[in-house]
């Protein structure tokens, strides 16, 4: 009888659940749910977070649409999710299990994204210098812990534990009292050294931040513990891997040569490539390179371009459009305006519109907002305005990491993953213009598949 390992993706946008038959080591079924758990800033300090609730109910919905007999079958948890980000709960009640085999959110905060851009320039200037390669940024955990201490510090007394959305759920599944962190989600908070594997506890300790919200460390593609119960028919004490990052488990799902570089693009979007062995990154950060460094497997590292402005610029431009046909009294569904928007840009196949869509900004270069340029009464149309998006995310992602400079780290292909790629055929093609190599679109080349394979891989 085949056995299974649930891979379970916990995005920005989405939540994905794949099982992998671990005797073939393919995906055996699969399904994708949106969280639609964004939470509107009222407070004006640029705050992006997201409700707990929404996105674990998400999760529940998701794997509850997976056959009941494969999970029966399923013999490890792999989960991965998006990075940076944090969330706040109290030990022991973090969740309430009395509705059945599930969990759902008890003492907990929201989710705090990587997205949140309320650690300004002058903020982040204020915290103790890292002793990391990786500069902090906002939307990093630590940061984001540190803005809490000092605009907020009765907040933080209400809670004992911190972690990622997927150690979050980690540690609920296996019933832990705190939370285990592997190094790819460390990394991503800031104030962790990659090459000791440890926080900066003195530098923190000294800055006065609440030592006791550091998760503990433990390796990626290591263990968190059993499951604690049943949960979605899984039977109790299934193996339940530490969670990992969502970009590292992208990358696993479909580089299959040194010579690959993996382009992702989900909500955010990512170019990378990986690092020869025994590769070890600079003592200490460069704030203004787009290039950083973040931890694989086994001390390993992947060189990435991490742009804040992938999918969500497409989204961003949906969701202005729906706003502004609801204010003129017409409706159109999101999902048929992505359809409209990629049927009019493949219909125009370039555009002398400009568009630089950063509207994040970069993490290298905050303060640099998207702009539209060239503007002329023959280039308004949806197919132009779209094309120029499409052409603006991807020339992004060239400036951050140039073909060149992939060329002499021995690159001869781009795998394409994310769903945000899969679904928009317009990406693809301006992937295939922006880049000067062979582009090959990886099938299930996702995260949830990639931590499948991990545990696959490693249990
Ligand atoms: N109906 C659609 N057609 C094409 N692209 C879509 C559609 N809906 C969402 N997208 C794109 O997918 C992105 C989200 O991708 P997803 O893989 O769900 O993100 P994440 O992994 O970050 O949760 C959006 O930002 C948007 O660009
Ligand atoms: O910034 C990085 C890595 O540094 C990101 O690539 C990382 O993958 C984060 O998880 C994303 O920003 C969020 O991922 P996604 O929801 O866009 O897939």
């Amino acid at each position: 009888m085949t056995n299974f390992i649930l891979g379970l993706d916990v995005g920005t946008t989405s939540v994905k659940a794949v099982l992998l038959a671990t005797d073939s080591r393919t995906v055996s079924v699969s399904h994708a749910l949106p969280t639609a758990a964004d939470i509107s800033d009222d407070g004006g300090i640029k705050a992006k977070e997201q409700d707990t609730g929404r996105i674990i109910d998400a999760v529940n919905r998701c794997v509850d649409e997976l056959p009941t007999d494969k999970l029966r079958r399923v013999c490890g948890i792999g989960l991965s999710g998006q990075m940076h980000g944090v969330l706040l709960w109290r030990a022991k009640s973090g969740c309430d299990w009395s509705g059945g085999d599930f969990f759902i959110p008890r003492d907990t905060s929201q989710l705090i994204t990587w997205q949140d851009g309320r650690c300004n320039s002058d903020f982040l200037r204020s915290l103790p210098k890292p002793d990391s390669h990786l500069n902090t940024a906002t939307g990093f955990g630590c940061a984001t812990l540190f803005w809490l201490m000092k605009h907020r510090p009765e907040f933080l007394e209400g809670f004992t534990v911190a972690g990622t959305i997927q150690d979050y759920v980690a540690s609920m599944l296996c019933g832990l009292d705190g939370c285990v962190m592997t190094p790819q989600n460390a990394a991503s908070w800031g104030f962790f050294n990659t090459s000791t594997n440890q926080w900066n506890e003195s530098i923190l300790k000294a800055a006065g931040f609440p030592l006791h919200l550091l998760p503990q460390c433990a390796p990626s593609g290591g263990l968190a513990g059993q499951t604690r119960s049943v949960w979605h028919s899984i039977p109790a004490g299934t193996p339940v891997g530490a969670a990992l990052g969502d970009f590292q488990c992208s990358v696993y799902s479909c580089m299959s040569a040194p010579t690959d570089a993996v382009l992702n693009i989900s909500t955010s979007a990512q170019l990378t490539f990986a690092m020869p062995a025994g590769f070890r990154p600079p003592d200490s950060p460069d704030s203004t390179s787009s290039i950083s460094y973040f931890p694989y497997f086994d001390s390993s590292y992947l060189a990435v371009a991490a742009s804040l402005n992938g999918g969500n610029v497409l989204a961003t431009f949906v969701g202005m459009l729906t706003s502004w046909m609801r204010e003129l009294g017409a409706d159109l569904s999101e999902s048929c305006l992505y359809e409209k928007l990629i049927h009019s840009a493949l219909n125009q196949e370039s555009s002398d519109l400009r568009v630089i869509p950063t509207v994040l900004g970069e993490r290298h270069d905050p303060g640099s907002l998207g702009q539209v340029t060239y503007i002329s009464t023959n280039n308004l149309s949806l197919g132009h305005v779209t094309r120029a998006l499409c052409h603006g995310v991807l020339s992004n992602l060239a400036s951050m990491m140039p073909a060149e400079l992939l060329q002499n780290a021995g690159v001869s292909r781009i795998v394409g993953s994310g769903s945000a790629l899969a679904r928009n055929q317009v990406f693809r093609q301006e992937v295939e213009r922006a880049f000067p190599f062979q582009v090959v679109y990886g099938k299930n080349a996702d995260s949830a598949v990639g931590v499948a394979m991990v545990l696959s891989d490693r249990l």
